[in-house]
C-alpha cells in the first residue's frame, strides 16, 4: 500500500506527488508552514487527504508551539485560517478544520502537551477512518460493475487522493479483487495530469491494468463502445447531488449520457456539504496561469497569453446516475429531503 502521508518523530511526511512517477521521494516537514505550502502546490492533493493533512498540520502547529498559554489560541487561529486559505474547493479541507476546532475548543482548559497529544490524536483517526471509508465505498461501488467491466476515470482519486486504497480507484481496486476489471482508461487530466503521472502509477503498481488516454479521446472510446462505466471522485458535492471534480469531468458526464454510459461519483460523506444546495454554490478553484501555459516546466505557447484556468469543474446532478459513499449507493434526489 502507498503511504501519501505518516506521522513521524514529531514531523509529518508526505510523499511529494510533484516527483511522481519519475521518482518516489518524501518530505519530512517540521512545521506546519511548509504542509499548507505542500497543499497549495499539490505536492499533497485530492480531496480526503487535504484534509487529512490539515487536520496533521494543525496538530503540529500546537505540538511545535513554543510562545506563551495565553497567546495559543490566537496562534491556532492564525494556523487554521493559513490552512482554509490552501484550497477552496474541496469542502474536506474545511470539514477537517472545524474537527479538529472542536478538538481544540473542548480542551479550551488544557495545557499545551495536552491539546498537541489530543490533536495528534484526532489527525490520527481520521486517517484511519479514511482508509475504512474507502474500503466500504470500494465494496458498495463495485456491485455496479458488471463482469469485465471497462472504466474509464479522470484524475486521481486513488489511494494518493486520500488515506489509502482510494474512492473511484477503490471501486476499481475492489472491483478488480472481484475479477470484473477488464481495462481501466485513465484520461491524462490536462493540465496538471494527474492521470498520466498518477492514477496510471497507482494502478500499475497494482497491476491492475490501464490505458492512457489524451482527454480529448474520451469520446472517441465512448463512441467505439469500449466503456461500461465511468467512475470519478468528487471535491464537494452540493445537497442536490451537483458534483464539483477535477476540471474535465463536467464533460465526461455529458458524453457519457450521450452514449448511455453510467457515470458514477465515489466519495466520503464528508465530500458532501449539505448546507449548499446546488452547485451554483460551489467556490471554484482559478489556479496559476503557467500550469496551462507550461508543461512539466517547459512553455507549449506563447509565453504571454491570457489563460483561464479554473481547476474543477461542476457536473449536474442530472448526469450523475449514484453516488457512491460508505453508507450506500444513494441516487436521485440524492442529499435532498
Ligand atoms: C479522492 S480524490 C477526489 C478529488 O479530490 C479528485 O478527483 C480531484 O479532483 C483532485 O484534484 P487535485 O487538484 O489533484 O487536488
Amino acid at each position: 500500500m502507498i503511504d501519501a502521508i505518516y506521522w513521524e518523530n514529531e514531523a509529518v511526511v508526505i510523499l511529494d506527488q510533484n516527483k511522481l512517477p519519475g521518482r518516489v521521494e518524501y518530505i519530512r516537514c517540521e512545521e506546519h508552514h511548509a504542509l499548507a505550502h505542500a497543499i497549495r502546490i499539490l505536492q499533497v492533493r485530492g480531496a480526503p487527504l487535504i484534509g487529512v493533512t490539515a487536520a496533521y498540520g494543525l496538530a503540529l502547529a500546537v505540538i511545535k508551539y513554543r510562545g506563551s498559554r495565553s497567546d495559543l489560541k490566537a496562534y491556532y487561529d492564525e494556523a487554521e485560517q493559513l490552512f482554509a486559505s490552501t484550497r477552496p474547493t474541496a469542502v474536506n479541507l474545511f470539514w477537517a478544520i472545524t474537527r479538529m476546532r472542536g478538538v481544540f475548543d473542548r480542551l479550551a482548559d488544557q495545557d499545551v502537551e495536552q491539546i498537541g497529544a489530543a490533536l495528534l490524536n484526532e489527525a490520527q483517526a481520521m486517517f484511519v477512518e479514511d482508509q475504512n471509508i474507502n474500503i466500504s465505498i470500494g465494496n458498495y461501488g463495485q456491485t455496479l460493475l458488471p463482469k469485465n467491466a471497462r472504466v474509464l476515470t479522470i484524475c486521481n482519486a486513488g489511494a494518493l487522493a486520500t488515506c489509502g486504497y482510494g474512492t473511484a480507484l477503490g471501486v476499481i481496486r475492489s472491483a478488480q479483487q472481484q475479477g470484473k476489471i477488464s481495462q481501466v482508461w485513465a484520461c491524462e487530466t490536462r493540465p496538471v495530469l494527474q492521470g498520466a503521472r498518477l492514477t496510471v502509477w497507482e494502478l500499475m503498481q497494482d497491476n491492475i491494468p490501464v490505458k492512457l488516454i489524451t482527454d480529448s479521446m474520451a469520446a472517441y472510446v465512448m463512441g467505439q463502445k469500449e466503456l461500461d462505466a465511468v467512475i470519478v471522485g468528487a471535491d464537494r458535492i452540493a445537497a442536490n447531488g451537483d458534483t464539483a471534480n477535477k476540471i474535465g469531468t463536467y464533460g465526461l458526464a455529458v458524453l457519457a449520457a450521450y452514449h448511455q454510459i453510467p457515470f458514477y461519483v465515489a466519495a466520503p460523506m464528508s465530500t458532501v456539504d449539505l448546507s449548499i444546495s446546488s452547485g451554483e454554490q460551489i467556490p471554484i478553484e482559478e489556479r496559476n496561469h503557467d500550469e496551462v501555459r507550461r508543461m512539466r516546466g517547459e512553455y507549449i505557447t506563447v509565453p504571454e497569453v491570457e489563460v483561464f484556468n479554473p481547476a474543477f469543474d461542476v457536473t449536474p446532478q442530472a448526469l450523475i446516475k449514484a453516488i457512491i459513499t460508505e453508507k450506500g449507493i444513494v441516487t436521485p434526489p440524492f442529499f435532498t429531503k
